[in-house]
């Protein structure tokens, strides 16, 4: 049952829109999309998808969706993309580890910044292919940007729409850092107790970095900040949350990582942060801890110094 009014709909079957990355997310995405309007998808290799283009053919659409891990987009820009006035909405979330930038930063070097929205909250791809309840925010400083890509969403995705870039940024990615933190505590089996305060010394944290970047309060109390963070720190459906278990288990992370055969961006997002951190003097331990356990450093050791410290 569609519930959009028909002159909504009149200019919905006009978009044109194409997802950037066919991983699962991006699919997730085009799927969603697709109850509402005829949604474009390309990736780096050909898959057997309805509506599968070329990246010169998904390039041409007016609205674009990028769903490319955080680590690869500059190297993707740079090597395919031209501005001739699409609207984007960036769907990954994670910090480029070396440099330390911000996606929005990113982008801002190719598309200007009103024609950006990103986007944020507790969504499972899985959960999303299977039309289940989700909220997702998209942030944007362009409010119309926000509300347009809005109104692409199909019923089953409830979308809030904020100015935070920023915050939003910040919570996507840290998360995904905590998430890493709290599988090794599950895998470790420190408990319920042990869980529970990393997670909320970790909102803590993560608020303390956002806030040196200009992120607004309400936005770690929300979908994006709370709510992605207790979503991605507690069940096995996260990638990083897996890795943090394996992790504890004493598995090698190349293994752990080519076993996953998908992104865990808080592995690289754990680095990122470290490299900020130092430079901008913000206490962060918990990423601190996590970016050395994944060089190596035995997390029971790692325990040990949290508590201490
Ligand atoms: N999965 C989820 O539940 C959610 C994921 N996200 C975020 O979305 C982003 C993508 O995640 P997800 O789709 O799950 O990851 P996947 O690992 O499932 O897919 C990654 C995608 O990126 C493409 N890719 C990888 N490396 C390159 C490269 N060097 N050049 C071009 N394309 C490349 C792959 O292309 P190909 O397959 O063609 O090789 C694939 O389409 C991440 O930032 C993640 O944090 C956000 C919310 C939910
Ligand atoms: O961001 C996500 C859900 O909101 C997905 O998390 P993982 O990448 O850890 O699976």
């Amino acid at each position: 049952m569609n519930y959009l009014n028909p002159d909504l709909m009149c200019k919905l079957a006009d978009v044109s829109i194409a997802v950037i990355g066919a991983g699962k997310w991006g699919q997730a995405l085009q799927f969603a999309l697709s109850r509402n309007v005829t949604c474009k998808i390309t990736s780096r290799h050909t898959k057997p998808i309805e509506h599968f283009v070329s990246v010169e053919e998904a390039l041409n659409c007016e609205y674009l969706i990028f769903a490319l891990p955080a680590q690869v987009v500059r190297g993707w820009l740079e090597a395919h993309f031209t501005f001739h006035g699409q609207k984007i909405l960036v769907a990954a979330k994670g910090i480029e580890q070396g440099s330390g930038a911000f996606l929005n930063e990113i982008f801002a070097h190719y598309v200007p910044k009103e024609h950006l929205s990103f986007l944020s909250g507790p969504s499972f791809a899985s959960e999303v292919m299977q039309g289940l309840p989700t909220a997702v925010v998209i942030n944007s400083s362009n409010e119309i940007l926000s509300k347009e890509f809005a109104s692409f969403f199909p019923s089953f995705m409830k979308t809030y729409t904020s100015k935070d870039v920023i915050g939003a940024e910040v919570c996507g990615a840290y998360k995904n850092v905590l998430a890493i933190a709290s599988g090794i505590c599950d895998g470790l089996k420190l408990g319920n107790n042990a869980r529970a305060s990393l997670i909320a010394r970790g909102l803590v944290e993560m608020h303390r970095f956002g806030k040196y970047f200009g992120a607004l309060d309400e936005t770690f109390l929300g979908l994006s900040g709370a709510g992605d963070l207790f979503l991605t720190a507690s069940s096995t459906l996260s990638r990083n949350y897996r890795v943090g278990l394996f992790l504890a288990e004493g598995k090698r992370l190349e293994d752990i990582l080519l076993a996953l055969g998908e992104v865990a961006e808080g592995v690289f997002t754990s680095e990122a942060i470290c490299e900020l951190s130092l430079k901008h003097t913000i206490y962060v331990p918990i990423a601190h801890e996590i970016a050395l356990i994944l060089k190596g450093k035995e997390p029971r050791e790692s325990v040990r110094d949290l508590l201490a410290d």
